[in-house]
């Protein structure tokens, strides 16, 4: 069993495949040039596979994959296929834009993939073109569809931002509805990779939005594995909001980052990183066990937003390499 220093249980491993993307969110990453981490510092799906399989082997049961975006490495579903084999009853996820799904979700479901997080910010082509700064929408909503066909378990992710797509929380809300997928706004984590004055809108502000349409929706009790909080409208639908700005997940957290470089992250606020890239290269695969142990014990007890005395605490950490 993987404990931390806080005597956190954790059980859920986030894999990111490449820090590449194909969009450029205001929120993620909106200046990136082309200039990336070359390949030959990036593990290999065999190396990566290596570092799952004694994570599975410590007590790991739900392995998410994420980027940058995951669907541009070549090979993701035989990757996704290597995991499935080793434990078929682990919950295997992606994270992705959508934009490669229309081709791929048949492929990702057949090679053993069960759960799908799509972002999805405005259902307004223009307004989803300024947050990716890329012409997304049509070919997203067809790759969700795609993913709806071919079985997968569907999480729609939107991050509101002020005065771009808060005026969408409503329709992006009412599509999820009409087709049945799980919805959550996420509150904008400032991070100094973002577009300089993106504000995002809080959780009482998304509140105030959906209420302009759904006056009487309740708080549901708490489940302590998700960062969501969960809302649930009169009809019974119901949505999420995660909230970083606050510290209460943090008690319960049961999650560790792996980069594609080989970097373990254990908190997505803080700047600290051990690499197991030299070990499970070398076949040490104890010593990459070891590491992990000790990234663990190491882990901060909460992230630093709740603190915050003003708008300046910013976190250095990039969401296109940790994954999110
Ligand atoms: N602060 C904080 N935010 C998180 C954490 N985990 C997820 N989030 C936020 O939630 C976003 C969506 O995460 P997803 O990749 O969809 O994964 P998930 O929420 O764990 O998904 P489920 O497995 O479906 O519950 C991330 O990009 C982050 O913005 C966390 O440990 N800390
Ligand atoms: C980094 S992306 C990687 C996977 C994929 N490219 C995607 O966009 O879904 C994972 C998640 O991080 C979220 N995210 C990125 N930057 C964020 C930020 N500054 N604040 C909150 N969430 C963010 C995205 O909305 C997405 O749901
Ligand atoms: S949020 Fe995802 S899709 Fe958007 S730029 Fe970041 S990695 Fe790419
Ligand atoms: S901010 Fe850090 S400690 Fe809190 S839930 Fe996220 S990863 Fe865990």
């Amino acid at each position: 069993m993987l404990i931390d220093g806080f005597g956190r249980k954790h059980d859920y491993l986030r894999v990111s495949v490449t820090e590449r993307c194909n969009f450029r969110c205001q929120y993620c990453m909106p200046e990136k040039p082309f200039s990336w981490v070359p390949k030959e510092n990036l593990l290999s799906y065999e190396d990566l596979f290596k570092f799952i399989k004694a994570s599975i082997d410590e007590g790991i049961k739900k392995v998410r994959i994420t980027g940058g975006e995951p669907l541009l490495r070549e090979g993701l579903e035989q990757f996704i296929k290597m995991i499935y084999d080793y434990k078929n009853d682990i919950d295997l996820a992606l994270t992705t834009n959508g934009f490669l799904l229309p081709n791929a979700a048949q492929k990702l479901k057949d090679a053993g993939l069960k759960r799908i997080n799509i972002s999805l910010d405005s259902l307004n082509a223009a307004t989803a073109a300024k947050i990716a700064q890329k012409d997304v929408l049509e070919t997203v909503l067809e790759g969700i569809q795609a993913a709806a066909d071919a079985g997968l378990k569907i999480k729609i992710n939107c991050v509101p931002i002020k005065g771009i797509n808060d005026v969408d929380l409503v329709e992006v809300l009412d599509f999820c509805k009409s087709k049945g997928y799980v919805v959550r706004f996420i509150e904008f984590m400032e991070n100094n990779h973002a577009k300089d004055g993106a504000k995002g809108l809080n959780s009482d502000e998304i509140k105030a939005i959906i209420a302009t349409k759904y006056p009487n929706f309740k708080m549901v009790p708490r489940d302590n594995s998700s960062p969501a909080q969960y809302y649930e409208l009169e009809d019974g639908f119901q949505f999420g909001i995660i909230e970083p700005h606050k510290d209460d997940f943090c008690a319960a957290c049961n999650r560790i980052r792996l980069t594609a470089e080989g970097f373990l992250i254990p908190c997505l606020y803080f700047e600290d990183a051990m690499s197991i890239k030299d070990a499970v290269r070398s076949n040490n695969i104890d010593e990459a066990v070891a590491i992990l142990k000790k990234v663990l014990a190491g882990k901060p007890e909460k992230n630093k937003w709740s603190n915050k005395k003003d708008d300046n605490e910013i976190s250095t950490r990039a969401f296109y390499q940790t994954g999110g």
